[in-house]
């Protein structure tokens, strides 16, 4: 896929300022970008061509996956990863300029869950009775606090939004671990990478994989043995449930190299003789 022709729509985790929209902002610049409220909204604005493509955040590193894109994702939706990008994250307390001599007494603490989570242990020490209020995302916590004055409340959110919502930081960085990163993907209705400068060497393919149903015993010993022999390389497996009952999960591999490579080929048909239901997300560079 070349962007060089043509400008595409994409959809983001809004509204401006969110974490997502500065990991869109920086694929693909300013122009084209289209808020959504959710991530739910983001994947069905692409799954329906209302936009090419969508970008939502996938996994954190302290807290792991982003639940609500993997609910999406992987239960049900034809998507394809076209792109992944990481980013450091820093999380600012932020108020209203009319509470700026009063955060003291800020009554309510409002973020992503994501957000909060990465924040706990600060919240925990200085903030312990307060309640704490899930948005949609960072950014919809800064302008609800932009919008509401007269409450005292604070959102949890990057320094942008502070900007954009025109919000007073009453604490910097709060987020529990220096090391705050999170991954975000491009997602579309096509198979294929991005190809957009500065990425990664090597490309990355992201699969699917369900066990055989006879659930006997050693498959998952089979499964990475598959990868093993052949040396390649997982940056991550993680199991999931399948929400069919207690027990049943698949997998999410991460393989360090291009599904159209002959290894990996070879790969994909071992774990179809396995019995192994695969679905491959494709194959993409890292940003
Ligand atoms: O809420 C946001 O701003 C997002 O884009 C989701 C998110 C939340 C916390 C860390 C990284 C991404």
């Amino acid at each position: 896929m070349s962007e060089t022709q043509y400008k595409p729509t994409v959809a983001y985790l809004g509204p401006e300022a969110s974490f997502t929209h500065i990991a869109a902002t920086t694929l693909f610049g300013s122009a084209g970008l289209v808020p959504q409220p959710t991530i739910p909204d983001c994947i069905e604005a692409v799954e329906e061509g209302k936009v090419a493509y969508a970008i939502v955040p996938l996994e954190n590193a302290l807290e792991g996956s982003v639940p609500m894109t993997i609910d999406y994702l992987f239960h049900g939706s034809e998507l394809f990863i076209n792109a992944e990008i990481s980013m450091a994250i820093e999380q600012h307390l932020m108020v209203n300029k009319k509470m700026k001599e009063k955060s003291g007494q800020i009554e309510s603490i409002h973020s992503h869950p994501v957000a909060l989570a990465q924040c706990h242990k600060y919240l925990q020490y200085h903030y312990r009775r307060t309640p704490l209020m899930q948005t949609t995302s960072t950014a919809a916590a800064a302008k609800h606090v932009s919008e509401n004055p007269e409450l005292s409340i604070a959102a949890i959110g990057n320094r942008l939004a502070a900007e954009k919502y025109n919000l007073h930081i009453a604490e910097e960085n709060i987020h529990d671990f220096h090391f705050n990163h999170t991954r975000f993907v491009v997602l579309s209705l096509r198979k294929g990478h991005l190809d957009l400068p500065n990425h990664s060497e090597r490309a990355k393919t992201t699969l699917m994989v369900k066990l055989p149903e006879d659930d006997r015993s050693g498959v998952l010993h089979q499964i990475l043995s598959v990868f093993a022999w052949r040396k390649l390389n997982l940056s991550k497996i993680e199991s999931r449930p399948m929400k069919t009952g207690l027990g049943n999960y698949f997998f999410i591999i991460d393989v360090m190299e291009n599904e159209e490579q002959p290894m990996m080929k070879g790969a994909l048909e071992e774990l179809a003789a396995l019995n192994c239901s695969v679905r491959s997300f494709g194959s993409y560079y890292t940003y």
